[in-house]
């Protein structure tokens, strides 16, 4: 997932221009009588050096305890403010939905390079609204039916090939094929059999375009808009982005149209552009092909770092914490058995393997601070005067980490999520029972929150210690724009009893088989 922090202005002689133009408007705008500008707290002068060490969290949190729950500062002409408690995030991005739901504006990867179509960077509005229709359309309802059931047996396609294979950046590749063959199932109904895979190339390399556009202090009119009011003509940075944009919107449009061919013909698999195709009525002001196209992409650029990442932290914390996989592992026997794979009907009957679940994603979020939230209006909150345009940050990480919300935050405790008797009474905090703060906020939650996560890797398999026996360090991070993962660690995964490398064997053959309904 990808949406970096906003660029940095450069100095020249022009910039000394605009800078007379912006002073003249804020003299203007106080001569109006414009309320006074009281921000949060924070660091004096331009952040950008400090967070071009690319260790946001971490500068983050050490701010958070220097200025408090609610700190702000400039990131060139932006204003950014990062609320690091639960009740200013709710009181904000949640119960303000209607004027906290933007995004902060990239003129070059959004406007110019997208076309102003990529969901995840949309400003709120109507085509932001019918576009999130679209993912939530796509995800639930009778295409979840379809996406479970891909899923299930990409899963046991996925434990047999671990079983087989000993090195460890295969498993690796395995489960990222794994995560990424979900997430092209959930949008064009298809399988990928490998990361060779053409229709994936093509998507990773409109996703590093548009992470490239997005690189600090690259573009000169990301940090002065103004510039796009030059003629076209004379807008020098246009042209090659206009002609990556031609290229991506010509690669969307194939994987939709060829959706839209087999759909025709009775063979396309329940997913979103299936969904979209039948929920589209002619003459309706629905998104346009292309945007239904671009649509289409988001699964991709949010769904498959994200998905891995949780399902190796996973792994990390079923290493670190033996004694909660045993627990897991204990109740998965139990209601399951030795005798055949867990399914999706068996979540509701396994508590504590969904607890284990939720702590992992609580323990170390992969998204740790959302995606920047921006303010559509001025707004008063607390003691601060919030401007229209404001950047926003949810910061999960510390909200993960509050010993408010989550007693002794720092150890490992999926028992934190069960329901407990207390004097014949059941008990859970009610802040516990849908808990969904790894996924963002308000009107942008995450909308892929319900793709579940396996449990069937912790039925299969004891996950030990590699021979050197180095565990990993889970404050070791591998950072992929936003989205953050373990770095790269050492395991071993032993079968937990004698019958499943048959039972994987013989399921992970059917798999192959029915499988080959979304090969094309
Ligand atoms: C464990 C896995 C995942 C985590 C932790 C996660 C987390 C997040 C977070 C924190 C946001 C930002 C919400 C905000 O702005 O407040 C987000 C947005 C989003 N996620 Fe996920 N996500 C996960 C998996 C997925 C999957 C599997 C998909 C798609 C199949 C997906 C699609 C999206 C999209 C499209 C957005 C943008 C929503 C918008 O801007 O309206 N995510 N996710």
């Amino acid at each position: 997932m990808s949406y970096i922090l906003s660029s940095v202005p450069p100095q020249t002689a022009f910039s000394t221009l605009i800078v007379a133009l912006v002073l003249a408007g804020v003299l203007y705008s106080s001569i109006v009588g414009r309320r006074k500008d009281i921000n949060p707290p924070g660091p004096s002068g331009n952040a950008s050096r400090e967070l071009a060490s690319g260790q946001t969290v971490a500068v983050f949190n050490r701010w958070r305890k220097e200025y408090g729950p609610i700190f702000s500062f400039n990131l060139g002409f932006k204003k950014v403010i990062v609320l690091n408690n639960a009740k200013a995030t709710t009181d904000l991005l949640v119960k303000r939905g209607d004027i906290y739901s933007n995004r902060p504006r990239l003129v070059v990867a959004h406007e110019i390079l997208s076309g102003s179509m990529r969901g995840l960077s949309m400003q709120y509005g109507d085509m932001w609204k019918k576009w999130r229709k679209m993912q939530h359309a796509g995800m639930n309802g009778r295409a979840a039916l379809a996406h479970r059931e891909h899923q299930s047996l990409e899963s046991t396609v996925l434990l047999r090939d671990l079983l087989r294979t000993v090195d460890v950046d295969e498993h690796n590749n395995l489960l990222q094929r794994f995560a990424t063959s979900v997430v092209l199932g959930i949008s064009y109904g298809r399988r990928v059999r490998n990361l060779d895979d053409e229709m994936v190339k093509q998507n990773y390399m409109a996703l590093q375009e548009y992470q490239r556009a997005n690189s600090p202090g690259r573009y000169l009119v990301e940090t002065w808009p103004i510039l796009l009011w030059l003629p076209k003509p004379l807008q020098w940075f246009r042209p090659p982005l206009e002609s990556i944009r031609r290229k991506d919107t010509n690669t969307y449009l194939t994987f939709f149209r060829n959706v839209k061919s087999r759909f025709a013909a009775g063979i396309a698999k329940d997913c979103m552009a299936v969904s979209a195709i039948a929920n589209s009525k002619a003459g309706s002001d629905d998104l346009s092909e292309v945007e239904v196209a671009y649509a289409l992409s988001a699964p991709f650029s949010a769904g498959i770092d994200t998905t891995l990442a949780t399902l190796q932290y996973a792994i990390v914390f079923a290493l670190l914490y033996p004694e909660a996989l045993k627990k897991a592992q204990v109740e998965l026997d139990a209601v399951v058995g030795h005798g055949r794979l867990p399914t999706f009907d068996d979540e509701k009957s396994l508590p504590y393997l969904s607890a284990f679940i939720k702590e992992t994603t609580r323990f170390r979020p992969v998204v740790p601070l959302a995606v920047p939230h921006a303010a559509t209006a001025d707004n008063v909150y607390e003691d601060y005067n919030i401007r229209k345009g404001t950047v926003v940050y949810g910061n999960i990480d510390a909200l993960c980490r509050d010993s408010t919300a989550f007693s002794n935050p720092e150890v490992f405790t999926p028992e934190r999520f069960l329901i407990t008797s207390e004097a014949g009474q059941d008990k859970i905090d009610p802040r516990y029972v849908d808990f969904n703060l790894p996924f963002g906020f308000g009107r942008r939650i995450c909308p892929g929150m319900q793709v579940a996560l396996q449990s069937s890797l912790f039925w299969a398999f004891d996950i030990l210690p590699p021979a050197s026996g180095i565990l990993p360090d889970p404050d070791k991070y591998t950072n992929v724009g936003l989205t953050r993962g373990p770095e790269p660690f050492n395991y071993r995964v032993r079968p937990r009893h004698v019958d499943v490398a048959k039972i994987l064997e013989e399921e992970g053959a059917e798999a192959d088989v029915r499988l080959k309904e979304w090969e094309y």
